[in-house]
């Protein structure tokens, strides 16, 4: 049986006091439940989310994550650093760092290796665009993405990764796949990993994220491969993420 997770994506959102206070209001209101809840916040924010989130079980996360180790990277977080800072797990290959800031497969794969060197978990966004769908390269396209990252680290390494298919046509644009439509590229993705190695494809997390909203995603999360969500927008209102957290 593998543990849900409801992450919040703040992406590049509200001040240091609005996100202390939503932090706050989360931990205030989540109820206990199976599920696990996480805020990847802006890095600048971590350790006043940290602070807030002290006494909770939510647990920290970072949108992004330098693809070396150390050294004359102007500008970058390493690995390191948010393990340093308590961060627990980290965005790689989100699609808008794919399509606004270049980053390729393969320095998405280098950003997956040096989050798990230093024990950050990472989670690795894949999702085709909307032209890709209309062109049926749905499945293509995850699996060069999947592909890129399984060579670099082995199979062996999703044992410790989180998967989040994210339909880049359904973020931020409130239309959300279908129920159906995101569970038969779960259940694609659970199988491309099945093929490698079946004992870690029945344990990883894949986790849907695309126009998440309180209204759609007990639906989502009670589909067979939906492991729970990657929320953006919805998860930067305390009581409307709360609703989403508990939907499952
Ligand atoms: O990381 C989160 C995804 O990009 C989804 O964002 P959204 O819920 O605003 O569509």
């Amino acid at each position: 049986m593998r543990q849900p997770l409801i992450m919040g994506n703040w992406k590049m959102n509200g001040s240091r006091e609005e996100g202390v206070q939503l932090a706050k209001a989360l931990a205030d209101g989540l109820n206990a439940g199976s599920q696990e809840v996480a805020v990847c916040v802006p890095f600048v924010y971590v350790s006043d989310i940290r602070g807030a989130l002290a006494s909770s079980p939510i647990a920290l996360g970072a949108q992004n994550v330098a693809d070396q180790a150390s050294g004359a990277y102007t500008g970058e977080i390493s690995a390191a650093m948010l393990a340093d800072c308590g961060v627990k797990y980290a965005l790689v290959g989100h699609s808008e760092r794919r399509s606004y800031y270049g980053d390729t497969s393969q320095s998405v794969a280098n950003r997956f290796c040096q989050a798990q060197k230093q024990n950050v978990i990472p989670v690795l966004c894949v999702g085709e665009t909307l032209e890709e769908r209309e062109q049926d390269r749905t499945f293509q396209v995850v699996d060069e993405q999947l592909d890129a990252v399984i060579d670099a680290a082995g199979i062996e390494a999703f044992a410790n990764a989180v998967i989040a298919y994210e339909p880049v046509w359904a973020i931020g644009t409130g239309k959300t796949a279908s129920d159906e439509q995101a569970q038969e590229v779960h259940q694609y993705i659970r199988k491309r990993i099945a093929d490698r190695n079946p004992a870690i494809a029945e344990k990883v997390q894949i986790l849907y994220g695309g126009s998440v909203k309180p209204d759609n995603a007990k639906g989502l999360f009670a589909m067979p491969d939906i492991d729970g969500g990657l929320v953006g927008g919805a998860s930067l209102d305390a009581k409307g993420f709360l609703q989403i957290c508990h939907s499952v």
